[in-house]
C-alpha cells in the first residue's frame, strides 16, 4: 500500500458556532493530485488551511506525512501558494527565487523554477513590476523552492493566460510523475477533469463526492435535461417545477442539471412546459458539480 501524504479524521472546524468544515474524513496517498471542488465559502480553503496546520481544527485530527502538520520537520517538506500571492519589495525576480531556495536544504535550481514557471525572460525584472499572471507563477516557483513532497495549490491558476496554464499543468504532472502529493482546488473544473487522478467535492463543509473525474461523472448525479423553450418559458415557471433549481440559459436552450432526469421530465410535462428538441444525457464533470452541489443543498433545506 501507498504511504499516506495527509489523514483526515473527524474534522470540524467552527467559526463562532458555524461549521465551516464539517466531520470531514479524508486520506490522501503518496503520489496523487487532488483536486478540491466546492461553491464559494464551501470550506475549502479552510481544509487546506488546517492541513498546512495554519489553523487548528475545533475537533478532529490532522496528519501532515504522518505527523503534526505543526511540526517543523514536516514543513521543510510541503510547500504552498495561497489565494494572495505577495512579492517583496525591491528584489528582481532571480534574487526572491534563490532567497526562497536558500531555505531549503535541497531545492530545485534555480534555471529549473525559472522554467517551470516561465519567468526566464523576467529573471532580471523586479518582482513587484510583474503582472498579476507572473506573480502567481512566481508564487509558484517559490511554493516548489524547496522540491517538496507535497504541494497545496489554492486556485493557481487565476488570472493566468492559456499559455501559462498548460506549461503549469504540464508541470503539476511531472511533478506527481516524480511521486509528489499534489492538493489543489481549482473553480476551472475542466482543468481538474484532465489534471487530477481524484475529486473530492466539498459543499456546507461535508464531503458530498470522492472519486476519479470519470467515477464523479459517472456517478448517477449529473445527468442533463437540455431543450429548446417556447416563449411562455420563464426562469420562474422553470422553478416552479419540483426538482428544479438552477436554470441555466443559452439563448432559449435551457439545461437542467439533476440527480433523477426521468423524475424531472415528467414533471416538466405534468406542468405542461413548452418544450421541444429535448436531449437527456450524461453531464460532464461541470453538470455532475452543479447536481451534486444542488442535491445536498436540497438535503440541507429538508433537514
Ligand atoms: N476567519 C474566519 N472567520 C469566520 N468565518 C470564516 C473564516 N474563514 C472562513 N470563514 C467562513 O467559513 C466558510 C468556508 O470558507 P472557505 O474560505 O474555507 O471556503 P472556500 O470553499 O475556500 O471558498 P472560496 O471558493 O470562495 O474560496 C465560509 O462560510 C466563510 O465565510
Amino acid at each position: 500500500m501507498k504511504k499516506l501524504a495527509i489523514q483526515l479524521e473527524h474534522v470540524t472546524k467552527e467559526y463562532k458556532g458555524k461549521k465551516a468544515v464539517d466531520d470531514l474524513s479524508l486520506n490522501v496517498e503518496s503520489g496523487t493530485v487532488v483536486a478540491l471542488l466546492g461553491p464559494n465559502g464551501a470550506g475549502k480553503t479552510t481544509t487546506i488551511s488546517m492541513i498546512l496546520g495554519l489553523q487548528l481544527p475545533t475537533s478532529g485530527k490532522v496528519k501532515l506525512l504522518g505527523e503534526d502538520p505543526r511540526d517543523i520537520k514536516v514543513r521543510n517538506r510541503i510547500g504552498a501558494m495561497l489565494q494572495d500571492v505577495s512579492v517583496i519589495d525591491n528584489l528582481k525576480v532571480a534574487e526572491t527565487i534563490n532567497l526562497f531556495r536558500n531555505y531549503y536544504s535541497n531545492p530545485l535550481s534555480l534555471e529549473q523554477l525559472l522554467h517551470i514557471s516561465g519567468l526566464e525572460t523576467e529573471m532580471n525584472k523586479m518582482a513587484i513590476s510583474l503582472s498579476g499572471g507572473q506573480q502567481r507563477r512566481l508564487g509558484f516557483a517559490l511554493a516548489v523552492a524547496g522540491d517538496p513532497e507535497i504541494i497545496f495549490l489554492d486556485e493557481p491558476t487565476v488570472g493566468m493566460d492559456i499559455t501559462s496554464r498548460q506549461l503549469f499543468w504540464e508541470t503539476i504532472r511531472t511533478m506527481a510523475g516524480r511521486g509528489r502529493t499534489v492538493v489543489l482546488t481549482t473553480h476551472y473544473l475542466d482543468e481538474a477533469d484532465n489534471v487530477a487522478d481524484r475529486i473530492v467535492v466539498i459543499n456546507n463543509g461535508k464531503l458530498v463526492a470522492d472519486g476519479t473525474p470519470s467515477e464523479i461523472k459517472a456517478g448517477t448525479t449529473g445527468r442533463v435535461i437540455s431543450f429548446t423553450a417556447g416563449a411562455s418559458v420563464t426562469t420562474e415557471t422553470l422553478q416552479a417545477v419540483p426538482g428544479v433549481a438552477n436554470v441555466e440559459w443559452s439563448g432559449r436552450r435551457v439545461k437542467l442539471a439533476s440527480s433523477d432526469t426521468d423524475r424531472l421530465i415528467v414533471a416538466l410535462i405534468e406542468k405542461n412546459i413548452d418544450m421541444c428538441d429535448i436531449e437527456i444525457k450524461s453531464g460532464g464533470l461541470e453538470d455532475a458539480f452543479q447536481a451534486l452541489v444542488q442535491n445536498t443543498n436540497e438535503l440541507k433545506g429538508a433537514v
